[in-house]
C-alpha cells in the first residue's frame, strides 16, 4: 500500500489538539479503559496517544490476524528511551529488534535456562526456596504474613540461582530496581508519547533518574560478570546463564561480536521478566483462592489426597489437575502482563479492512480476549472448572487464551514460570490453612489493581497462615 492509498484508518476516539487521547487513558488500569473504549469504537481502534500513532486489538480474531497471520509484520518492538537506557540500547531480547541478534539469543536462553530438561535441572533449587518460605509462615503461624513480598522474594532467589548461580546479597535493592525498571517501560508512561521531543524527558526528570536507576543496575550486573570470571577459571561448577554467555562471547561462535553489554542485557532480561510475571501470577491465584473458600477447599482437599508424606514433589505436582485449572483460570482472568508487550507494525498494511502505517504502535489486549463475552460465559468470574475437559491452552494457538502473547514474540519463560507458581501454591496448599486477617470476610478483600507494565494488586496480599497440624488440633 503507498501512502496515498491508506485511508481507511480504524475508528477511534475524538482526539484532542497535541495530546490526541492521552487524557482517556489516565487511569491506573489501562486494560480497563482500553476494553471500555473498544466496547464503543470497535475492536480494532486506532488513538493518537502524544505522537505516537497507536491501534489497539480486543478480540481474538484480531490478535490472530496481528499474532499469527501478519506476524512478520508485526514482530518489532517499538523503541523508547527507557529501553534504550535500562537494556543497553535495547540489546536484550524483549526489546531488541526482530533480527539475527534477537533469534540467537532467545535461542541460547532457550536452551540454556529455559528448557524443560534445564528447569527440571532446577527443582532442587525450587524445594529450597519453598522450604524456607514454609519455615517462615510457620513461624508467624496465626499472624498476618506480607504474602505479595515474600513471595516475590522466593521467585527472585530462584531466578537468580537459576541464571547466577546464586541469590544475589542485596535483594532488596534488586528487586526495587527490576520493579522499577518494568514500571518505567509500561506502554502508557508519559514520557513514551512524545519520542521526537526528548527534551521532555530532561524537564520531566525522567530521564536522569532513569541513568541513575541503570547505573545501579549497571554495577549490579558487573559484580556478577566480574564474579563469574573469577569463578570459571577455577573451573569446576555447573555452567549457569551467565557462564554460557561469557563463553560464548569468547569463542566468537556468533555471526556477530558478543560483547559484556549484550550479556548483561541478556542478563537483566531474564531477571526482571522472569521475577515479576511469575510472582505477580502467584500472589493474584491466592487472592482469588482467598475470595472463593470453595475452590480453595476444592484445590486442599486434592492436594492432601495426592500427595503422601510430609513433602510434595514435583511428580506430585503433574497430578494436580484441578491446581493447573487454578493457575490457568489466573491467567485468564488476570494475565499479568494485560496488553502483552506492545509490538511495532513494519510496513503498510490492512488489518480487519483497516489500514495501519509502517511505524504504528500495536497493543493487542490479551485481557479482553480472555473476557471475550462471545469466547468464554460468564467470562468476569473465577471459575476453574470452564477449563475442565476444554483443550484451550496459554501456548499461543488458542487467541481467547493468549496470557502468555503468541507468535514468534511469545514469551519463551512458559514453562519456568509456570514452574514457580504451580509447585510453591501446591505446598501453600497443602501445609497450611488460609484465613484473612483481622475478621475480613473473602468478598470484601481488597483486589483493586495497579498496572505498570505488569497488573498486580494495588495493595500487598496480606494473609494469616494456620499450620495444618495446627488446624487439625482446633
Ligand atoms: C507466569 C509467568 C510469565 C508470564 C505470564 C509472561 C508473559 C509474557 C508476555 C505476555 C510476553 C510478551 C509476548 C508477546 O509480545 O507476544 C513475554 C515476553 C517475554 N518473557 Fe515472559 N512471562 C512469564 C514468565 C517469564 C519468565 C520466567 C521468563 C524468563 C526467565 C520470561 C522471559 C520473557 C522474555 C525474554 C520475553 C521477550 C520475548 C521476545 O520479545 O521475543 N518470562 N512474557
Amino acid at each position: 500500500l503507498s501512502p496515498k492509498t491508506l485511508k481507511n484508518f480504524p475508528p477511534g476516539p475524538p482526539k484532542l489538539p497535541i495530546i490526541g487521547n492521552i487524557h482517556q487513558l489516565k487511569s491506573s488500569t489501562p486494560h480497563r479503559v482500553l476494553r471500555s473504549l473498544a466496547k464503543k469504537y470497535g475492536p480494532i481502534m486506532y488513538l493518537q496517544l502524544g505522537q505516537v500513532s497507536t491501534v489497539v486489538v480486543s478480540t481474538p480474531r484480531l490478535a490472530r490476524e496481528i499474532l499469527k497471520i501478519n506476524d512478520i509484520c508485526f514482530d518489532d518492538r517499538p523503541t523508547s528511551t527507557a529501553s534504550q537506557i535500562f537494556f543497553y540500547n535495547a540489546q536484550d531480547i524483549g526489546w531488541a529488534p526482530c533480527g539475527e541478534y534477537w533469534r540467537q539469543m532467545k535461542k541460547i536462553c532457550r536452551l540454556e535456562l529455559l528448557s524443560a530438561k534445564k528447569i527440571r535441572s532446577f527443582s532442587s533449587i525450587r524445594e529450597e526456596e519453598v522450604s524456607n518460605i514454609i519455615k517462615v509462615f510457620e513461624s508467624k503461624a496465626g499472624t498476618p504474613v506480607n504474602f505479595t513480598e515474600m513471595t516475590v522474594e522466593m521467585v527472585n532467589n530462584v531466578i537468580c540461582k537459576a541464571t547466577l548461580g546464586y541469590s544475589y546479597k542485596d535483594q532488596a535493592t534488586l528487586i526495587e530496581l527490576l520493579l522499577d525498571v518494568l514500571k518505567t517501560l509500561s506502554a502508557f508512561n508519559l514520557a513514551s508519547y512524545y519520542p521526537r521531543l526528548q527534551f521532555l524527558n530532561v524537564i520531566l526528570g525522567k530521564k536522569a533518574k532513569w541513568l541513575k536507576m541503570h547505573k545501579k543496575l549497571d554495577g549490579i550486573l558487573e559484580d556478577v560478570l566480574k564474579e563469574h570470571r573469577a569463578r570459571r577459571r577455577n573451573n569446576n561448577h555447573q555452567e549457569d546463564l551467565v557462564d554460557v554467555l561469557l563463553r560464548v562471547k569468547e569463542t566468537g561462535d556468533m555471526d556477530f561480536k558478543l560483547t559484556d553489554e549484550h550479556v548483561k542485557a541478556v542478563v537483566l532480561d531474564m531477571l526482571a521478566a522472569g521475577t515479576d510475571a511469575s510472582s505477580t501470577t502467584l500472589e493474584w491465584a491466592m487472592a482469588e483462592l482467598m475470595r472463593n473458600p470453595r475452590i480453595m477447599t476444592r484445590a486442599q482437599a486434592e492436594v492432601r489426597s495426592v500427595v503422601k508424606g510430609d513433602t510434595i514433589t514435583e511428580t506430585d505436582v503433574q497430578s494436580l489437575h484441578y491446581l493447573k485449572l487454578i493457575v490457568k483460570e489466573t491467567l485468564r482472568l488476570h494475565a499479568p502482563t494485560p496488553l502483552l508487550v506492545p509490538r511495532e507494525c513494519r510496513h503498510d498494511i490492512n488489518v480487519g479492512g483497516y489500514d495501519i502505517p509502517a511505524k504504528t504502535k500495536i497493543i493487542v489486549s490479551a485481557w479482553a480476549c480472555g473476557t471475550d463475552p462471545d469466547s468464554w460465559e460468564d467470562a468476569e468470574s473465577f471459575i476453574p472448572e470452564r477449563f475442565e475437559n476444554c483443550p484451550i491452552n496459554y501456548m499461543g494457538a488458542d487467541f481467547e487464551f493468549i496470557p502468555f502473547g503468541a507468535g514468534r514474540r511469545i514469551c519463551p519463560g512458559i514453562t519456568f514460570g509456570l514452574s514457580m507458581v504451580e509447585y510453591p501454591l501446591a505446598n501453600f496448599l497443602y501445609h497450611f490453612d488460609w484465613m484473612l486477617p483481622n475478621g475480613l470476610q473473602p468478598h470484601e478483600l481488597d483486589i483493586t489493581e495497579i498496572t505498570g507494565i505488569s497488573t498486580s494488586l494495588k495493595h500487598h496480599l496480606k494473609i494469616v497462615p494456620i499450620p495444618k497440624v495446627l488446624s487439625k488440633v482446633r
